[in-house]
């Protein structure tokens, strides 16, 4: 059971694997409803692996990982698409079909997680564009779309079953220094609104210049600035 005050993410003691080799040891933290926390680290130092654990992608096998009151150790096959959709993932893995509208993309996403009646789903999908700043591109083809409303759409997306914590893989990555700030800015106003988000990045000047927690992925170990000081700067990742 989980409770309205309940951290939305919490690790105990827990080791994150690929394959039969450990990315990360006795990882422990807690992110607390509407929190922002950056994952920083070097490029194959465990940024992604981490967060595919926290959404069941990838097995655990050691320790204890709690996500939006679902116990991801012994987490059932049937109960992870309803974690899911607790939690806005935003990856590069995840992208757009290219062969279907904006519209068709989200009721994709909305059909199969439980929505039935059509014009539910076509208000919501109104409210969701509208909230990353798009008005008007339901009907549109992805590739009729430039990058940074592509990424806009993913994160429109992500929004769709109000999710308690957006997890976001690079989310600024490939886009133009401006568009990125743009992108940036929209995870801090939905952030703002509530909604906690767990954003792993190269982008060492957002992180800089935006006072947030960060966790780094440091050496097979996971380090807290909630807990100690450790370097930010871009040599170090
Ligand atoms: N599918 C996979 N199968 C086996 N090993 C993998 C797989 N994906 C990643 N790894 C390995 O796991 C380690 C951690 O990789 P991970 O992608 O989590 O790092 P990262 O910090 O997200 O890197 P980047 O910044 O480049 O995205 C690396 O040594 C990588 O080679």
């Amino acid at each position: 059971m989980s409770f309205s005050s309940d951290p939305v993410v919490r690790i105990k003691n827990a080791s994150i694997f690929q394959d039969d080799k450990t990315v990360l040891n006795d990882v422990n933290f807690e992110i607390e409803k509407g929190e922002f926390v950056f994952l920083i680290g070097r490029t194959g130092g465990g940024k992604t692996s981490l967060l595919k654990t926290l959404y069941a992608d990838l097995d655990l096998r050691l320790g204890e990982i709690n996500v939006a009151g679902y116990n991801i150790g012994n987490i059932k096959k049937n109960e992870i698409p309803l974690l899911r959709r607790k939690l806005g993932i935003i990856f590069q893995d995840f992208q757009l079909f290219p062969d279907r509208t904006v519209a068709e993309n989200l009721t994709f996403v909305m059909k199969a997680t439980g929505w039935k009646e059509n014009s539910k789903m076509k208000a919501r999908q109104t409210e969701v564009l509208m909230q990353v700043g798009l008005g008007s591109v339901a009907s549109k083809m992805p590739h009729q779309l430039s990058g940074g409303e592509q990424q806009r759409v993913v994160i429109a997306r992500a929004l769709l079953n109000e999710p308690v914590i957006l997890l976001a893989d690079e989310p600024t990555g490939n886009l133009d220094p401006e568009v990125s700030q743009g992108i940036f800015k929209l995870f801090q106003d939905i952030n703002k609104s509530g909604t906690a988000v767990l954003m792993a990045t190269h982008d060492h000047t957002l992180v800089k210049n935006y006072p947030a927690r960060v966790l780094k992925c440091d050496g097979g170990k996971l380090l807290d600035s909630k807990l100690e000081n450790f370097e930010l700067s871009a040599k170090y990742y």
